[in-house]
C-alpha cells in the first residue's frame, strides 16, 4: 500500500469509515493534533514561541488539540479563530472547550514576532476562494519569518488539483493524515506543502480495501519487480530492437537524443529510421544505434516488416505533416507498440479520432500541456485537476497517457495512474522530453508492460537529472542513466 494518494472525497470516506470500524472523530481529531504538536516539539525541542490560526471547521479543530499540547509542554501560545467560538460544530467545539486560553480574533494584527505559525485555517473543507480577513491574515503571515507548519494542507491550496483558491500560504512543512492527497502532489499545491510528514491517526489500512484508491505516488515500489534486468544466459535480440524514426537533415537531434536514451536503458537494438537526406547527418553522429533510411512510403514499411523490431517511436523532430501521420497510422496498423511524441501528436490535431481508431497495437502519447489540449481541447484544465483529466483522455483513447510537466501524470486505459514528483526544476530543457520518450520506447523493446514501463522511465529521467542538478541539458540524461540503474539494482 506504499504511494497511495487519496482524493479528498476519498478521505472523507476513510474518516466515514474508520467511524464505522469504531473510531470516534474525537479521537482522530485527537490524534491529528497531537501529531502537528508532535512535529514540533521534536523540531524544535526547546519550545519557543507559536501562533496557532484556527479554521471554522475541522482543520481548526486539529489547531485547538495542537495549541493544547504545546501549551502542556511550555510553549507561550497565541491562537487565533475565524468566525465566532459559538459557531464551531461538533468535534471541532469539542476541541475549543478543552482550550483553555485566550482566543484571539482572527487578524492580520495576531501575526507578530512568533516562531513558529500553525496554520489551521482550512484543509480538506476548502471550498471556494479565501477572500478578507482570512486572506490578509495569511498574506500577513507569509511575511513573517516564523517556521511555518500547515495542517493537512496548506491553506487555499485546494486538495484534489493543487491549486492555489484566492491566497495561501507556503509552508516550511505540512503534516498530514493518514495518506497524501493529490494536491500535495500536484503543482503548484507541491511548492507549496515543504517537506509533507503523513502522521497515522488511527484509521485502519483496512479501509483502503473498500476505497479501491487508484493513484499513487511513482516510485520505484511500483515497477522495480518487473525491470528487465539482463539474464545472463540473454542476448542483444532477447532485449528488443526499437525502431525510432528521425526528421529530415536539419531535424536529427530529437531522434539522436531518443535513440541513445533507448540504448543506455537496455534496448538490444535501436535503429534510427531516417528520410534519405539526414543519413549523412545521423552516421557522424551515431555509432552504437544503427541507420535506416527509407525513400518512400513502401521503404518505410519495409523496416516495419521485421517482426524482431518490437516498437516504434514516431514526432520527435519528424514534423507536423500528412507524412508524420501516415507513418503514424501505419506503424499503428502493423501492431507495434508506438510511442508518439511531439509532432506526431500535433499531426493529429482536430482528428484525435484518426488516432484511436481500428485495430492496433499497444499505444502511449506523452504530449505535455498544449499537446494534450491540441488531442483533447475540452479536457482542459478547468475542467478538473490534472489526475482526473489524464484519466479521462487514456479511457478515451484506451492508450497510455502521460501529461509532461514538473507534476508529470500518467494514467492506464483501467483507471490507474502515477503522479511523478522527482523531476527536478533542471529537466526544463530543451530536448528532455525527447530522452524520456526514448527511455520509455528503450524500456517497451525489453517488454515492460506499458504503465510500469513509462512510470518507471520517467522516474529514473527525474532521477538522473538530480544527480547532475543545475547546468543540465537534455544531452547528458542519457550518460547518467547508468548511475540511476546502479541505485535500482541495489534496490531490487
Ligand atoms: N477526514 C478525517 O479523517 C480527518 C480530518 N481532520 C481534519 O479535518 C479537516 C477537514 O475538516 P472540514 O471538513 O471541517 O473542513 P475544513 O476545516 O478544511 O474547512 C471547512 C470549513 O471552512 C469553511 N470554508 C471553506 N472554504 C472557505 C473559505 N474560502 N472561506 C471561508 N470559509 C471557508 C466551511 O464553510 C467550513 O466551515 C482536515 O483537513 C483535517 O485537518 C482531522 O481532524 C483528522 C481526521
Ligand atoms: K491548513
Amino acid at each position: 500500500m506504499t504511494g497511495i494518494v487519496l482524493t479528498v472525497a476519498q478521505m472523507y470516506d476513510a474518516d466515514r469509515l474508520a467511524k464505522a470500524d469504531g473510531m470516534s472523530g474525537v479521537a482522530l481529531m485527537g490524534a491529528a493534533g497531537r501529531a502537528v504538536a508532535g512535529f514540533l516539539l521534536s523540531r524544535f525541542p526547546h519550545g519557543g514561541r507559536v501562533l496557532v490560526l484556527c479554521g471554522p471547521g475541522n482543520n481548526g479543530g486539529d489547531g485547538f488539540v495542537a495549541a493544547r499540547h504545546l501549551k502542556a509542554a511550555g510553549w507561550t501560545v497565541d491562537l487565533a479563530l475565524l468566525g465566532e467560538r459559538s459557531a464551531l460544530k461538533g468535534d471541532a467545539a469539542h476541541m475549543a472547550d478543552l482550550w483553555d486560553g485566550p482566543v484571539l480574533a482572527l487578524g492580520p494584527g495576531v501575526v507578530a514576532g512568533q516562531d513558529v505559525i500553525v496554520d489551521a485555517l482550512f484543509g480538506a473543507g476548502l471550498s471556494r476562494p479565501i477572500e478578507g480577513v482570512a486572506a490578509a491574515t495569511l498574506r500577513r503571515a507569509a511575511l513573517s519569518k516564523a517556521f511555518k507548519l500547515a495542517v493537512d494542507m496548506p491553506s487555499g491550496v485546494h486538495g484534489d488539483s493543487g491549486q492555489i483558491m484566492g491566497e495561501s500560504l507556503a509552508a516550511d512543512a505540512t503534516v498530514t493524515f493518514f495518506r497524501k492527497k493529490t494536491g500535495h502532489l500536484l503543482l503548484p499545491g507541491r511548492a507549496l506543502c515543504g517537506a509533507i510528514t503523513v502522521a497515522h491517526i488511527g484509521i485502519s489500512d483496512r479501509v483502503l480495501e473498500t476505497i479501491q484508491p487508484r493513484t499513487t505516488e511513482n516510485t520505484p515500489v511500483l515497477w522495480a519487480h518487473l525491470w528487465p534486468w539482463p539474464k545472463p544466459t540473454g542476448h542483444k535480440y532477447a532485449r528488443g530492437h526499437a525502431v525510432i524514426v528521425s526528421g529530415g537533415m536539419a531535424n536529427t537531434g530529437a531522434a539522436v537524443l531518443a535513440a541513445n536514451a533507448a540504448l543506455r536503458i537496455g534496448a538490444g537494438l535501436v535503429t534510427v529510421a531516417c528520410p534519405i537526406d539526414a543519413l549523412s547527418v545521423l552516421a557522424v553522429k551515431l555509432t552504437a544505434v544503427m541507420t535506416r533510411p527509407f525513400a518512400d512510403q513502401a521503404q518505410f514499411y519495409d523496416i516495419l516488416s521485421d517482426p524482431r523490431k518490437n516498437v516504434v517511436l514516431l514526432g520527435p523532430g519528424s514534423g507536423v505533416s500528412a507524412e508524420t501521420r501516415r507513418h503514424v497510422l501505419m506503424t499503428l496498423a502493423a501492431g507495434k507498440r508506438v510511442v508518439l511524441d511531439a509532432d506526431a501528436l500535433t499531426a493529429f490535431t482536430d482528428r484525435p479520432g484518426e488516432l484511436f481508431e481500428g485495430e492496433r497495437g499497444e499505444l502511449i502519447l506523452t504530449p505535455h500541456e498544449g499537446e494534450f489540449l491540441r488531442l483533447f481541447p475540452d479536457l482542459g484544465p478547468g475542467i478538473a485537476d490534472k489526475v482526473s483529466r489524464v484519466r479521462l483522455a487514456a479511457a478515451r483513447v484506451g492508450a497510455v497517457v502521460l501529461l509532461k510537466g514538473g507534476d508529470t501524470v500518467i494514467a492506464d486505459p483501467d483507471g490507474r495512474a502515477v503522479i511523478t514528483t522527482n523531476g527536478p526544476p533542471d529537466l526544463a530543457t530543451a530536448g528532455a522530453g525527447d530522452v524520456l520518450a526514448g527511455l520509455i520506447t528503450g524500456l517497451l523493446a525489453q517488454g515492460m508492460p506499458l504503465f510500469e514501463a513509462a512510470a518507471a522511465a520517467d522516474w529514473v529521467h527525474g532521477a538522473a537529472a538530480s544527480l547532475f542538478g543545475p547546468g543540465l541539458t537534455a544531452e547528458d540524461l542519457p550518460g547518467l542513466v547508468p548511475g540511476v540503474l546502479r541505485q535500482l539494482k541495489d534496490f531490487s
